[in-house]
This record gives C-alpha cells, sequence and structure tokens, in this order.
C-alpha cells in the first residue's frame, strides 16, 4: 500500500500535523511519500521521497496550483492514499483533489480499527468506522489523533514538482491577525479549563478562581465558548488555542479529540470529572474522580493558604 502526505508549512514553518500524518501513514503501514509547497529548509526530516513544489512560485496557498501539483505528485506516485491534514489547508484542497482524480474522501479520521478507517461524527460524540470503497482514496487526518515518536532526522529524496498552468485567478493575499485576544494561553505555564460539565455561566467564576489560585490563566471547552459563558480567546482544541503549559487542568470536560488536540502536549494534565471513564482519563496523568463544583472552591482555597 502506498500513501501520499500533502504536508503544510504556513509562513515558511513546516507545521506539525506533516508528522502526524507519518505517523498515521505508519500506523496504516503504507509506504510514504510526500508533496510539499515550501522550501528545502522547511522539508519534513523523514527518509521518504519528497515533492518539493516551490512556494515562490506556486504560492503559500492557490486552490488551483496547489491541486495540481498534488495531482502532478499522484500522477508520478499512483498511491492508494492520498493523505492530508484535517486543518483549513486540508479541508479546502482535499475535496479539490478527491473531485479531480473522481474518487472518494473520508474526512476528519481519529483511529484505525481492525483495519478500517475511524472517524468522528455528530460534534464528536459519536464514532463510526468505514473503508473507503475503490481503489483509491483521499484521506483528511484529525490534528493529535496520530503521535509522531520517530527521530526528525531522516533524509527526504527531493524532486523538485513542476506544473505547466502558471497562474491562478485567485490570489494569496496574507493571513490577517486575529482580533486582540482577552487572554493569550499560548504562553501560559498554568492553565485551568472549564468544560461543559461546571453547568451554567455562573459556575465559571469558580474555575476562573481556581485558575487564580494556581497563578494560571482560564481555558475552556468549545462547548463553553459556543454558549457564550467566555470569549473565543480561552478556548483549547482544533478550533481554539494549542496550549502546552506545564500544567493542565480539565475540570468537567470529557476529553473529545478536538480538546485532546489542543492541551494533550501539556507536561502534566490532571482532569477533575465526575465520571471516571470519561475519555479524558487516557491522557491524564492524575484523574480526579469528583464534582468539581464542590472541589475547586475548597483547592483554590488550600492553594492560598498554603
Ligand atoms: C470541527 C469541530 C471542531 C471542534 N473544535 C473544538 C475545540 O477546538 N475545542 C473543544 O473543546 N471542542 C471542540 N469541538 C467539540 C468537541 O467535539 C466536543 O463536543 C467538546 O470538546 C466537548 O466539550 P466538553 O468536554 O466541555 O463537554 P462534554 O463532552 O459534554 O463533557 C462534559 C464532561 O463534564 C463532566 N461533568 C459533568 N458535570 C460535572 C461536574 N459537576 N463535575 C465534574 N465533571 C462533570 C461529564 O462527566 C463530562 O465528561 C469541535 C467539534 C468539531 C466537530
Amino acid at each position: 500500500m502506498k500513501a501520499l502526505l500533502v504536508c503544510e508549512q504556513r509562513e515558511g514553518k513546516l507545521l506539525d500535523t506533516s508528522y502526524e500524518l507519518v505517523a498515521f501513514a505508519e500506523r496504516l503501514g503504507a509506504e510514504v511519500s510526500l508533496v510539499l509547497v515550501g522550501k528545502e529548509a522547511q522539508a519534513p526530516q523523514v527518509a521518504a521521497k519528497l515533492y518539493l513544489a516551490d512556494v515562490d512560485k506556486y504560492g503559500e496557498y492557490s486552490p488551483e496550483l496547489h491541486k495540481h501539483i498534488v495531482v502532478a505528485a499522484v500522477l508520478k506516485e499512483n498511491p492508494d492514499y492520498i493523505i492530508f491534514p484535517h486543518s483549513s489547508y486540508g479541508w479546502d484542497l482535499a475535496p479539490r483533489v478527491a473531485a479531480t482524480l473522481r474518487v472518494g474522501q473520508v474526512s476528519e479520521v481519529v483511529n484505525i480499527v481492525d483495519g478500517k478507517l475511524e472517524v468522528s461524527l455528530c460534534n464528536g460524540k459519536l464514532r463510526r468506522t468505514v473503508s473507503p470503497k475503490g481503489a483509491r482514496a483521499v484521506l483528511t487526518v484529525q490534528a493529535g489523533a496520530f503521535n509522531y515518536a520517530g527521530q526528525k532526522s531522516g533524509a527526504p529524496q527531493v524532486e523538485a514538482i513542476e506544473i505547466s498552468q502558471g497562474s491562478s485567478a485567485l490570489q494569496f493575499v496574507g493571513y490577517e491577525p486575529a482580533e486582540k485576544k482577552e487572554v493569550d494561553l499560548g504562553r501560559a505555564e498554568i492553565i485551568v479549563s472549564a468544560g461543559r460539565g461546571v453547568g451554567k455561566k455562573e459556575n465559571v467564576a469558580v474555575i476562573a478562581d481556581l485558575a487564580k489560585a494556581f497563578g494560571g490563566e482560564l481555558g475552556a471547552s468549545r462547548p463553553v465558548v459556543d454558549a457564550g459563558w467566555v470569549g473565543h480567546s480561552h478556548q483549547v482544541g482544533t478550533t481554539g488555542q494549542t496550549v502546552s503549559p506545564k500544567l493542565y487542568v480539565a475540570c468537567g470536560i470529557s476529553g473529545a479529540i478536538q480538546h485532546l488536540a489542543g492541551m494533550k502536549k501539556s507536561d502534566f494534565i490532571v482532569a477533575i470529572n465526575k465520571d471516571k471513564e470519561a475519555p479524558i482519563s487516557e491522557a491524564a496523568d492524575v484523574m480526579v474522580v469528583a464534582d468539581v463544583l464542590q472541589l475547586a472552591p475548597v483547592l483554590a482555597e488550600k492553594l492560598r493558604a498554603a
């Protein structure tokens, strides 16, 4: 089985999801080749064939040109799977490639179970396993679902890739910085996050107070943000911030893959949850089975007294 991995770089920096694609392909048992629109200096350090298209020529992003580059690499490699990160880059590019190749697409793969692809649905509440029909398929892989444990020291065999289509009606203009954030979780050493388990907006103050007692910042899961209980800059996860503090305390958070993707690289994870079977227990170093609304004020008081 062969897999072509579509790597992603942004503003000169290779994104770590490129290595996660390698980890996923290894789990599939596939022979790997890669394609990147970037520069050689950003090439993933993996001992595999890398098709490299020059970002100066084809742009940081151009739906049409990047599609033709991936399709050109497909024609050279003849892979069974063409695999994208499940990011805004992959969301936009993968279906274009699938439609051009007239093959099916499986989106947001989070696991491989008995050789089948597991995808999440219903806002991450359910999972189902699927097997693509046909000899070839396009896949997108959820960030954080597959960890690359190998050394990042392999030497890619770089082959420049050119396409005849030289221009596109669309032009990449640049990234617009997000509006000023209430909080910068990316720099926080301690984050205490509130999940839907806190029950209502007024109870977020209990978690915010615990964060303060720890000398940390308040984070949140997406439902807490969607409900308007806190601003979006507090959100941790695939559609929020990716964080890696020294201590992450998850309060009333179940541990959906989209949340885990944003915090599982934290040095030490404590989860406080009423349900000892909650999926967050798999990522937590310490799992406290308790009602967080009872525990958090007591813990905050103890921390202040210490
Ligand atoms: C495309 C997409 C992007 C997404 N992006 C994100 C993202 O960036 N970040 C994110 O967080 N989610 C994201 N989600 C949503 C994600 O799938 C989950 O729905 C969400 O993370 C669940 O949030 P939660 O854990 O707070 O709530 P729930 O899953 O409802 O879990 C609540 C938890 O609280 C516990 N609990 C209840 N009461 C108490 C109590 N009194 N004390 C202690 N524990 C209690 C329960 O046992 C449960 O485990 C995304 C989903 C999709 C489809």
